[in-house]
């Protein structure tokens, strides 16, 4: 069984499934880290080098051999994990899928304070807005894909936890009584 974590960038989905899996005395497994490691590049130059569709075969890839593993672990996933039917499936199959939430300001503000962000984090949106700042196409970006994937992460989740304003172990704790419910459910 496999408790997989979904939701935007900077919802928080490395950050709590590494304290998750802890919790859980479980294996910690974040998609994006492994799929850096394999290819030996960091996902923006993947992004820069041979585009996103490339990435997000990778990706489906690493999906589809993890969902299938035999072993138990927490997974973290990429926020554009969900775009793919096939990735949808395969984190359902595997078991509950937590989506993380935040409005487009929280994700903006962790986004902006994350050193990873520059280095590891592609733009997404190709269109620009020649009259916006920085900020505000960060928030244009962020308001937009949001809203374009939201269906998707709520068509694949199992139950969701908002993380605006909440640390880390509020969360977890919100995760793992839900997990709860959910386990109870599956044996009425
Ligand atoms: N609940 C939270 N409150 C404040 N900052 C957070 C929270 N969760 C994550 N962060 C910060 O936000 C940034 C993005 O978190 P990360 O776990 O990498 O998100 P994701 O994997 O969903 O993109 C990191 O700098 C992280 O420390
Ligand atoms: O939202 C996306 O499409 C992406 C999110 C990133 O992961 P995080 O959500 O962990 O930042 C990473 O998979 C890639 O840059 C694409
Ligand atoms: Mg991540």
């Amino acid at each position: 069984m496999k408790i997989s974590l979904i939701g935007y960038r900077g919802t928080g989905k490395t950050t709590i499934g590494a304290k998750l899996a802890e919790d859980l005395h479980l294996g910690f497994i974040d998609a994006d880290q492994l799929l850096q490691e394999r290819a030996g590049r960091k996902i923006s130059e993947i992004f820069a080098t041979d585009g996103e569709p490339v990435f997000r075969q990778l990706e489906a890839d690493l999906i589809h051999e993890l969902a299938n593993s035999k072993e138990s672990f927490v997974l973290s996933t990429g926020g554009g994990v969900i775009l793919r039917p096939e990735n949808r499936a395969a984190l359902q199959s595997a078991g509950p899928v937590v989506w993380l939430k935040a409005t487009p300001r929280t994700i903006c503000t962790r986004l902006k304070l994350d050193s990873a962000t520059a280095h590891q984090r592609p733009a997404l949106l190709a269109e620009t807005k020649p009259d916006h700042t920085p900020e505000e196409q960060m928030l244009y970006e962020v308001t937009t894909l949001l809203a374009r994937r939201e269906p998707f992460y709520q068509e694949t989740a199992s139950f969701d936890v908002t993380t605006d304003e909440r640390d880390e172990t509020q969360i977890v704790r919100e995760i793992l009584e839900k997990l709860v419910d959910l386990k109870i459910q599956s044996h009425r």
